[in-house]
């Protein structure tokens, strides 16, 4: 699955709403052995969540959007495929999530490139099964350490903290991607018994975490962090 919704992969409810029916598709296929996650664009492999979708949105499409973020990370932490990440760009916050919904993370070996939990640099406090998903990955104090200061990981300080499993050059991000799946061809059951209570966590609280996501995005102050953000992003450009 190749990502691809330029300029860099930002997770819309439309583009949420595309991801989750092509999964779904794979899932069901029998002939489909796995899922190689990767992007279409130069740079990036998912700028996150799209910010627009938190911004001056209604109380009601900030409801519909959260419910796709949740779906999303439901059908690929919860997939039967065997599911890798190749990593060929930048992936700060949902797309962190993405990768770390994944088997294994392969990441393009370019130090300018980013992966990490930053939504403290938005104002934000990440949501439980971010964090939960981040704690499974590279353990508690690592997690604690990376939310608080909403850190962002060059890829050889990915691979020391675990976030990533292997790091290979650029041009052959693919290439791995492919070598390694075809080493697993079907996922042990311990997958399922490893992430089932993290699942079934947010399976109990969705719709209380849908309640939170909407009180807390559309408080004045949070539109302020996220306007100010924003307005960063666009000076960081000139
Ligand atoms: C109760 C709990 C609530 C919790 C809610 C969960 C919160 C957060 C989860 C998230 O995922 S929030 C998104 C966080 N993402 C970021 O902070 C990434 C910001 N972007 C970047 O760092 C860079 O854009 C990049 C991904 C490294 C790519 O850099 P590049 O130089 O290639 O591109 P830019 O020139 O910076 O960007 C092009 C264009 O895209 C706009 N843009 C970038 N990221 C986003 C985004 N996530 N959503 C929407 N739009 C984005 C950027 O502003 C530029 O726009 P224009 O100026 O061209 O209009």
């Amino acid at each position: 699955m190749s990502l691809q919704n330029p300029p860099v992969n930002s997770l819309s409810l439309e583009f949420l709403t595309d991801i989750c029916i092509s999964v779904e598709k794979l899932e069901m296929d029998k002939t489909c052995r796995g899922l190689i996650i990767t992007s279409s664009l130069p740079k990036v492999f998912s700028a996150g969540l799209d910010i627009m979708e938190m911004y001056g949105k209604s109380p009601e499409r900030c409801g519909e959007f959260w419910r796709a973020v949740q779906e999303m990370w439901l059908k690929l932490y919860g997939s039967n495929m065997v599911t890798i990440a190749a990593i060929n760009g930048s992936s700060p916050a949902g797309g962190c999530l993405m990768s770390m919904t994944c088997d294994y993370r392969i990441m393009a070996d370019n130090p300018r490139y980013s992966i990490g939990l930053n939504e403290t640099q938005l104002g934000i406090v990440a949501p439980f099964w971010f964090k939960d998903t981040m704690t499974n990955t590279v353990g508690h104090r690592t997690t604690e350490l990376s939310l608080q200061l909403g850190q962002m990981y060059n890829p050889a300080e990915a691979l020391k903290i675990g976030l990533v499993d292997q790091l290979v050059p650029e041009d052959q991000v693919s290439h791995y991607s492919h070598t390694n799946h075809d080493q697993v061809t079907t996922p042990d059951r311990s997958k399922s018994m490893m992430r089932k209570p993290t699942i079934d966590k947010l399976t109990s609280k969705r719709e209380a975490d849908i309640q939170n996501f909407v009180s807390f995005i559309t408080k004045d102050s949070i539109q302020k962090s996220i306007g100010m953000y924003l307005e960063m992003l666009k000076k960081r450009k000139r």
